[in-house]
């Protein structure tokens, strides 16, 4: 066995430096150049390694802590919220996030959400690709480039949810962004995030999805033009779907989700910290980065995980199974089995149900679908349905597919096939009733007011006298 020497003069303080080299040794792996944590809800602890022994032993407030740093405790819920809820992060930071100027008002065009002056429609409705300004035209970052689309509820009873789009191309050079509202779920569709939190940094690019939740401070960098989904839950955080009857695995499994590791920025310089509370966006000015965290521990983390490896469940006899099988996450409320909103994709893998129409059912929803395509196109829908854009079935709105894939499925030759190859579209299933905002109606000025004319075509096929009709 090889024996490691430590430089240290007492046993006790070589044993905890032999500790913290294992730690840091044997637990992160990495991943796009970045180190990251795995797992789904666990407890997590990480030290910037140029502090590796930075996290106090035994206690969290200690009456000096190493390295002269401030303990700053992050709560993702209320201190009595049962153990298996019971969600908080600490910091060991550089400064508390207490040293700041007072909040004043964030100028800002679209994004403090406002649905409720807006008439309700429910129609079906569909968004062309939302497109990103060029950096020279208008220069936008990711909090600049947040548009409201649609929502429910009110975040300040904590009750509701909120689907926004971002187009970006420039950085959040000196400004950090933070939620008091709810979590963020981020999709990625065009370009690369490069996020910097208090936890550490991510990058999250297409294909790939992060959750920074309630209160948790980042910033946005991006190489290009940038576009993407956000889905905002007010109520509670995301959870993995029970998997009841399927067993231990499959879905998304705990392991590949991912954390980052400490890593402090000591810069003193000034900084905008861009906060939205209750619907509306404050700044606040400091003089050194948020992102001073020299090390943390506990439970209450961003995350990102990536969707190819979401393991597909499906039916291998007859029948098309509802889409609540694709559930990657899903923010509960408070009547069982019964969301705030699902995350749900649709992800490439095999069709071999027999005897079925395998595209989606037509059907009326007793819940809202807002969709949203990645990259590739829709199996409901062949044509008008394009990455970067969206669509939203309200509750109640009959939808299903077009003429065009109706006949092509009723008519196909049903052997295994692949679905979906090449193609990542995803949905946001609430059960909440969502408005459209002003800028979702008519601002964003992507609405495809021809949306309908797709289901026209369909005729009728019914022959009373023959019970093997063509379709
Ligand atoms: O409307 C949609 O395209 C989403 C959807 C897909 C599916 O396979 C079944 C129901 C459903 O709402
Ligand atoms: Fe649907």
């Amino acid at each position: 066995m090889k024996i490691l020497t430590v430089p240290c003069n007492s046993p006790f303080k070589a044993y905890k430096l032999l500790l913290s080299i294992f730690a840091m040794a044997s637990d992160p792996a990495k991943k796009d150049g970045l180190l990251y944590q795995s797992g789904f809800g666990n407890y997590f602890r990480s030290a910037d390694p140029r502090c590796p022994d930075a996290l106090p032993e035994g206690q969290n407030n200690p009456q000096t802590c190493p390295y002269g740093l401030y303990a700053e405790q992050l709560s993702g819920t209320a201190f009595t919220a049962p153990r298996e809820h019971n969600k908080r992060t600490w910091f060991y930071r550089i400064r508390p996030s207490v040293i700041h100027r007072p909040f004043t008002t964030y100028p800002h065009g679209h994004f403090p959400h406002n649905w409720d002056g807006t008439p309700p429609n429910p129609n079906q409705l569909r968004w062309m690709p939302f497109p990103i300004p060029s950096a020279t035209e208008r220069p936008l970052d990711f909090v600049d480039g947040l548009h409201t689309l649609c929502g429910a509820g009110d975040p300040k009873v904590r009750h509701g949810c909120a689907v926004h789009i971002f187009t970006c191309n420039r950085s959040m050079d000196g400004k950090a962004f933070c939620n008091s509202d709810g979590d963020l779920l981020l999709i990625p569709q065009q370009g690369i995030l490069y996020i910097t939190t208090e936890f550490g940094k991510l990058t999250v690019g297409p294909g790939e999805i992060t959750v920074i939740q309630q209160g948790m401070r980042f910033a946005v960098d991006v190489a290009g033009p940038t576009r993407g989904y956000v889905l905002e839950v007010f109520d509670n955080h995301f959870q993995l779907p029970q998997l009841g009857l399927i067993g231990a695995n499959g879905l998304a499994n705990p392991q590949d989700f991912w954390t980052p590791v400490a890593l402090y920025d000591d810069a003193v310089k000034p900084y905008r910290i861009v906060n939205k509370f209750q619907g509306s966006l404050f700044e606040a000015t400091q003089d050194h980065s948020p992102f001073d965290v020299v090390a943390w521990h506990g439970n209450y983390v961003p995350y990102k995980y990536a969707l190819q490896n979401f393991v597909v469940i499906n039916s291998v006899s007859v029948d098309h199974i509802d889409p609540s099988i694709f559930t990657v996450l899903t923010c509960p409320s408070d009547k069982p089995g019964t969301a705030i909103a699902d995350f749900v994709i649709f992800p490439p893998r095999w069709g071999v149900a027999e005897n079925t129409f395998r595209p989606p059912y037509y059907h009326r929803n007793c819940m809202s679908e807002f969709m949203g395509l990645i990259v590739g196109s829709y199996e409901a829908k062949e044509g008008g349905f394009l990455p970067g854009g969206a669509s939203l079935h309200s509750i109640g709105t009959p939808h299903g597919p077009d003429a065009e894939s109706f006949e092509k499925a009723s008519l196909a030759e049903l052997k295994p096939q692949r679905v979906a190859d090449g193609t990542m579209a995803f949905m946001f299933e609430t059960s909440l009733s969502l408005a459209v905002t002003k800028y979702g109606n008519e601002e964003c000025r992507t609405v495809d007011e021809k949306y309908f004319e797709c289901w026209q075509p369909l005729k009728s096929y019914f022959d009373p006298k023959n019970r093997n009709a063509p379709i």
